[in-house]
């Protein structure tokens, strides 16, 4: 589903990355940890698209993203990655149901309300889809990330410390809603972290040094 190959990257000719090369099928889930600067975020902007990479490939499904023009690459973001991020940039003016629909509508022209509904449903948001996302909690911000991210049915999940700050009720719900629902989805799911809770959960991991 993805692999990547010879993977580098450079901020400004000054920190240089090598990465391991990745390999992960639908529906199973990979870790990438390593200390605090190692490049797990950078991988993972890689992944989605968000950077570019010097050099190496990355193949999504039958698409290497790097011979995408941005424009393309956008579309192909939209429709087949789900990103939750560390900072969830959520429309303010919106609702959480609205912005989980806006996320349908700029990738394909269709607003999912339907589906955002169920969504948000089933991560146990139904009677918060009225409010504003400042209006919530951080471990409830987190879960309409989850949402907003799977509502495109995406082939792959990409999560930035979605539980780093959970405490470990919530921790455990997020783990437990990212694995079923990437599952159900048919996503192959990547999260990174430090989180040992999560660590101790999933078994397949790499390890930036
Ligand atoms: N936009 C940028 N410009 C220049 N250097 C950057 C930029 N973003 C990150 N870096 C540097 O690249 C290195 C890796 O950053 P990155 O955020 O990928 O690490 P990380 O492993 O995710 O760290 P952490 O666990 O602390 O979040 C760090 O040394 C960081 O200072």
């Amino acid at each position: 589903m993805i692999q990547t190959k010879n993977l580098a990257f450079s901020y400004s000719g000054k920190v240089n990355f090598n990465f391991p090369d990745i390999s992960l099928e639908s529906g199973q889930v990979l870790l990438i940890t390593g200390g605090s600067g190692k490049g797990k975020t950078t991988l993972l902007h890689l992944l989605g698209g968000l950077l570019k990479a010097q050099s190496g490939s990355i193949r999504i499904g039958d698409t290497n993203i790097e011979s995408l023009s941005d424009k393309n690459l956008d579309k192909f973001r939209g429709k087949n990655i789900g990103l939750i991020l560390q900072q969830p940039h959520f429309v303010e003016a919106f609702s959480v149901l609205e912005n989980v629909v806006l996320s349908s509508w700029l990738a394909t022209g269709q607003k999912a309300e339907e589906k955002a509904t169920s969504l948000l449903t089933e991560l146990g948001l139904a009677d918060q889809m009225t409010k504003l996302t400042s209006r919530l909690s951080i471990g409830q911000q987190q879960r309409v990330s989850i949402a907003r991210a799977l509502i495109n049915e995406p082939q792959l999940l990409l999560a930035d410390e979605p539980t780093s700050s959970l405490d470990d009720e919530n921790a455990f719900n997020v783990a437990d809603l990212l694995s079923k629902l990437s599952k159900e989805y048919g996503a192959a799911l990547i999260i990174v972290t430090h989180d040992q809770r999560l660590k101790d959960r999933f078994s397949n991991q790499i390890t930036l040094l």
